[in-house]
């Protein structure tokens, strides 16, 4: 039976890393019209991963194109205290930084949501989750990481339910992510163990059908719960 004090049902946000990215207008616009309910953007700085994607500018030229589209940045770079304000000018709803890229999480979070933006802070697979424990009361969302940061397409790190497990007992009301390798075939995995906003990348953008995926996910939940 459901745990009454669990979020009900799980938000679907698709990754747009993996997708034709000389038109991410029509990618995002895609993943909204196709039932997404909110966008994961991968910021990546080849320094706190070895890949390169896109930055403030960019977010800034995509906010007019999708205005109702909740913006969750996951920050993965090197120094996350730089970019608060830009992207926060640019048009962000939340930006999550990992742990293992500051020496001051809490100022940081601090920061986040004084720049008007929800506070999300990411671990990496390797990462113990009770180091996320002296900044989870500043933060609206922790990030578990199924993969290691950097690509899309890697294969789900079942193992990082435990940390899912182990944060939505302590924490019922927390919003909890996954990212890595979520599909139909894992999703499950997912909501039993607690979390509630789930990034799928390759398994909804490169689908023939997004529309059908999201949905196959968002159902798959609602029968796990
Ligand atoms: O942050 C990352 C990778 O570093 C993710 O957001 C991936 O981009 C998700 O893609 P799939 O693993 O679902 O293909």
């Amino acid at each position: 039976m459901a745990d009454k004090s669990r979020p009900l049902t799980c938000k679907i946000g698709p990754s747009i890393l993996n997708a034709d990215l000389s038109n991410l207008e029509k990618a995002c616009i895609q993943m909204m019209d196709s039932g997404a309910d909110y966008l994961h953007l991968d910021v990546m700085d080849g320094h706190f991963v070895p890949n390169l994607t896109f930055g403030h500018p960019l977010v800034k030229c995509l906010r007019p194109k999708v205005p109702r589209a909740f913006f969750d940045l996951h920050m993965m770079v090197a120094e996350p205290e730089k970019w608060v304000t830009d992207m926060a000018d640019a048009g962000a709803d939340q930006y999550t930084f990992h742990i293992e890229a500051t020496d001051n999480p809490l100022a940081l979070a601090r920061k986040i949501r004084e720049a008007g933006m929800k506070a999300g802070i990411g671990l990496k697979p390797g990462t113990p989750v009770e180091e996320v424990l002296p900044v989870v009361e500043a933060v609206d969302m922790v990030l578990v990481m199924t993969v290691e940061p950097g690509f899309g397409g890697q294969a789900f790190m079942a193992d990082m339910m435990a940390k899912v497990e182990f944060l939505r007992r302590s924490f019922p009301h927390l919003d909890i992510e996954v990212d890595g390798g979520v599909g139909p075939a894992t999703i499950d995995a997912c909501a039993k163990a607690g979390a509630n906003m789930i990034v799928s990348g390759s398994a909804v953008v490169k689908a023939n059908d997004p529309r059908a995926v999201i949905s196959q996910l968002r159902n798959s939940v609602v029968k796990e719960l």
